[in-house]
């Protein structure tokens, strides 16, 4: 198992990335990746302040797709870069350590949102022919997370942060399931810390809703942990079930998605409520948070909320879930949506 060599979380980190390098030995030449936005965010001032001490060069990235990983890939081999360094968000973070892993070079993670839990994982979501794939790869050697910078965001990004920890609830109930149905390879050890996620964002649910400093600082650290629980695990299954598959199928079928952690966080009240469990305690966490709900406030229709439902077992059809190998049926789905007031 590999874990980051450095956490660092505090303020005014952008300058500090030259000392992590240098701490970590890291080569000469350095490749900054960044999105049209985390460009203007953060990614031009780290460029800067590492051409002072390294050979740099910046990348812009469109999104987590196998194609943007290739292009990230031709640019390392081209330019023969020593390491990279990812500001954004889980997409740029993404492209930057399936990118480096396939380089064989090592990445920083320096996240400009608390939006999901990739931040420190081992494991790249990208998007390969229409479809999101869980690629395993490696944690980045450092993760940087600047709390000023991450304090730029608009809270809804927050929120989803507190969605991603919050599907560990049913994401762990589909891994013991698989466990227990399949055979699968399952580790108490990565679902307890997983958990303890989940249970944190339940328990500070109204700190977190002030979207200052200590909500940003509690939501970093439970999404750091994330990423160790599922290091731990070799996979993604401690933090990803059910809920992440109605979350990808939404994303290959709704015209405009909302954010990953939003979209889960609503899959996790229906895969609650399918496995039985307190699917109201779930609701009522991300209400208290302002985090999305229900189809109207994640801005989708609610047939493509139900479409999502009955095809979401198809998207990865090797990660046994509580929705088993057919699915649900349109009433079923239609029917778990209505009770719980996702539709
Ligand atoms: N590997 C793993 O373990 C995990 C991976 N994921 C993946 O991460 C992705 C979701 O990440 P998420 O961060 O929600 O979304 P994105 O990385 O797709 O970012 C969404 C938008 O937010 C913008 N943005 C980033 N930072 C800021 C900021 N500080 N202020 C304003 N806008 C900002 C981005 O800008 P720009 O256009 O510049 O990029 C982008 O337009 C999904 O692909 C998901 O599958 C999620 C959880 C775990
Ligand atoms: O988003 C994840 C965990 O929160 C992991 O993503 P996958 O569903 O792609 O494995
Ligand atoms: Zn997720």
């Amino acid at each position: 198992m590999q874990l980051p060599r450095e956490v660092l979380l505090g303020e005014n980190l952008k300058g500090e990335v030259v000392n992590v390098a240098k701490r970590l030995g890291l080569g000469r030449k350095a490749l900054v990746l960044y999105g049209k936005h985390t460009k203007k965010i953060a990614g031009r001032e780290v460029e800067e302040n590492l051409s002072a001490e390294y050979e740099v060069e910046g990348l812009t990235v469109k999104g987590a797709t196998m194609e943007e990983v290739t292009r990230a890939l031709n640019k390392i081999r081209s330019g023969s870069f020593d390491w990279l360094i990812a500001v954004g968000g889980g997409s740029i973070i993404d492209v930057a350590k399936l990118a480096s892993f396939k380089a064989g070079v090592p990445f920083i993670s320096f996240p400009t949102t608390a939006s999901h839990d990739g931040i420190a994982s081992a494991n790249a979501s990208i998007r390969d022919l229409g479809t999101k794939t869980s690629v395993k790869a490696v944690p980045p050697v450092a993760v940087i997370a600047d709390v000023q910078v991450i304090k730029t965001a608009p809270y809804r990004y927050l929120a989803a942060g507190v969605g991603d920890m919050i599907s560990n609830l049913t994401a762990v109930k589909d891994w013991q399931l698989a466990h227990r149905i399949k055979g699968e390879y399952y580790s108490e050890y990565a679902a307890s810390l997983s958990l303890m996620s989940a249970k944190m964002v339940m328990k500070n649910a109204d700190i977190i809703r002030l979207g200052n400093e200590e909500s940003v600082r509690k939501v970093v650290k439970g999404l750091i942990s994330c990423g160790v629980a599922m290091s731990i695990a070799g996979s993604s299954r401690p933090a990803s079930g059910a809920e992440h598959l109605f979350s990808h199928a939404l994303d290959a079928i709704a015209p405009k998605p909302a954010l990953h952690g939003e979209q889960v966080g609503v899959g996790t009240i229906i895969m609650a409520y399918l496995h039985g469990l307190k699917w109201e305690r779930i609701r009522e966490t991300l209400k208290r948070v302002g985090a999305p709900t229900n189809a109207y406030e994640l801005g989708i229709d609610p047939e493509l909320i139900i479409e999502a439902l009955t095809i979401a077992h198809t998207i990865r059809p090797e990660r046994y879930t509580i929705l088993g190998k057919d699915g649900l049926t349109r009433e079923a789905a239609e029917k778990a949506a209505k009770i719980t007031g996702v539709i």
